[in-house]
């Protein structure tokens, strides 16, 4: 029983906030949620793919209405099916978005792909009745571990924030079950910051790690002035230290930085990625890796990341990806990641969790819903009916 996309829908939604990190501040922020609306059928029901970009891009309509929803649409839809014929084949609906695309220049375009590449694998995974993560697992002949590592991100710049309640916010994320808590430095001076971070490890104490994220503000200099600083504390990890495309300033912070260091959150395709490893000077036993498949291409990407990293030695379980959503709860799962980011206070309905899963040990256990499992967040799923039932 053949299967066809029949609508492509958008709508630009905000999530917004007054909070600031060290580059942008998110008072304007949107995100783009994409419906994928198939002619086919389960538990009577007619299946729709939903996705959405992560924080940190904005919405990215016109390119999604221009040119990527009509080449899906305008495709063939035999040529956008598996060799079963019974349902789409992710890889070649992403070739149809991405035909008369130039190589290279992974600017905003990466965020539309990765948008509806999102949909699609959740209906995929829905036409095939499974969640996601299981679909993923049994493709990749590896066993699906449900549990997943997760992290609360925070820590924000913003107006009237001082330290008690940077103090305050950190003792809600243990007290929610986070074991990793993670803060913004780089948008104050370094000895503001280091009372920060102080104030923040004293919160915290022996019952979690804390990260620091400069969201890519630093150059070389400050980066290690920086480096010097945070290397009297036992950190979980040091992040996007300098522009995301300077590799060389990445590689020299290694010798300034011997705990470990994380990036990637804004490298948007596995070329980027395979230049991050090649020439970053990133250290496969210590290091992290944030690449966000709903930024950069969506899934069918990200698996060319993975085998790009696995050329050069790198595991899956490195990976921790940037952006709190369920997607990257699935591929951790499915495929061996590290964990995944979540942002227990922000970007909601977007990020987080379906409804009644509680972190615990700085873990979660994804359930089985069917498809990404948007289904089981209602407050989310409520925004997705209303862009297409
Ligand atoms: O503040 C942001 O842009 C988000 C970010 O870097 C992160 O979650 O690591
Ligand atoms: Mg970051």
């Amino acid at each position: 029983m053949s299967v066809r996309i029949v609508d492509v829908r958008e709508i630009t939604k905000p999530i917004s906030s007054p909070i600031r990190n060290a580059y942008i501040d998110f008072t304007k922020m949107t995100t783009s949620l994409v419906a994928v609306v198939t002619d086919a059928v389960r538990d009577g029901k007619r299946v729709v793919g939903y996705g959405f970009n992560s924080n940190g891009r904005y919405g990215q309509g016109g390119l999604i209405r221009e040119r990527f929803a009509p080449r899906l649409l305008e495709a063939d839809p035999k040529t956008l099916l598996d060799s079963t014929g019974d349902n789409i084949d992710p890889d070649k609906a992403w070739a149809a978005m991405m035909s008369n695309e130039k190589p290279g220049g992974h600017g905003e375009r990466s965020v539309a792909v990765g948008t509806i590449d999102m949909a699609i694998w959740d209906a995929v995974a829905k036409i095939a009745g499974k969640p996601l993560f299981r679909l993923l697992a049994e493709r990749h002949k590896r066993e699906a571990n449900p549990r997943v590592f997760v992290y609360a991100a925070g820590g924000y710049y913003y107006p009237g924030k001082d330290l008690s309640a940077l103090r305050g916010e950190m003792r809600g994320y243990l007290d929610r079950g986070y074991n990793v808590v993670k803060m913004k430095i780089g948008g104050a001076s370094i000895a503001e910051d280091q009372e920060r971070i102080e104030a923040a490890l004293k919160e915290i104490g022996n019952q979690a790690q804390l990260a620091v994220d400069a969201n890519g503000r630093f150059d070389l200099e400050t980066g290690i002035a920086y480096a010097k600083m945070l290397r009297e504390y036992p950190l979980f990890w040091y992040e996007e230290v300098g522009d995301p495309l300077d590799f060389q300033l990445q590689a020299a912070l290694a010798e300034f930085y011997p705990g470990p260091m994380a990036t990637g959150e804004n490298l948007f395709s596995h070329q980027d990625a395979r230049n991050l490893i090649r020439y970053g000077g990133m250290r496969p036993d210590r290091d992290w890796l944030q690449f966000d498949c709903a930024l950069s291409y969506g899934l069918c990407e990200y698996l060319r990341t993975l085998d790009v990293l696995k050329t050069h030695g790198w595991s899956p379980s490195r990976c921790i990806p940037h952006g709190g959503h369920q997607m990257s709860l699935n591929i951790a799962a499915g495929l061996g990641l590290g964990g995944n980011e979540s942002y227990p206070d922000l970007f909601q309905p977007y990020g987080g969790f379906p409804d009644g899963v509680r972190v615990e040990n700085g873990h979660i256990t994804m359930p089985d819903l069917p498809g990404i499992g948007f289904e089981g967040k209602s407050d989310l799923y409520k925004e997705m009916t209303a862009l297409a039932d």
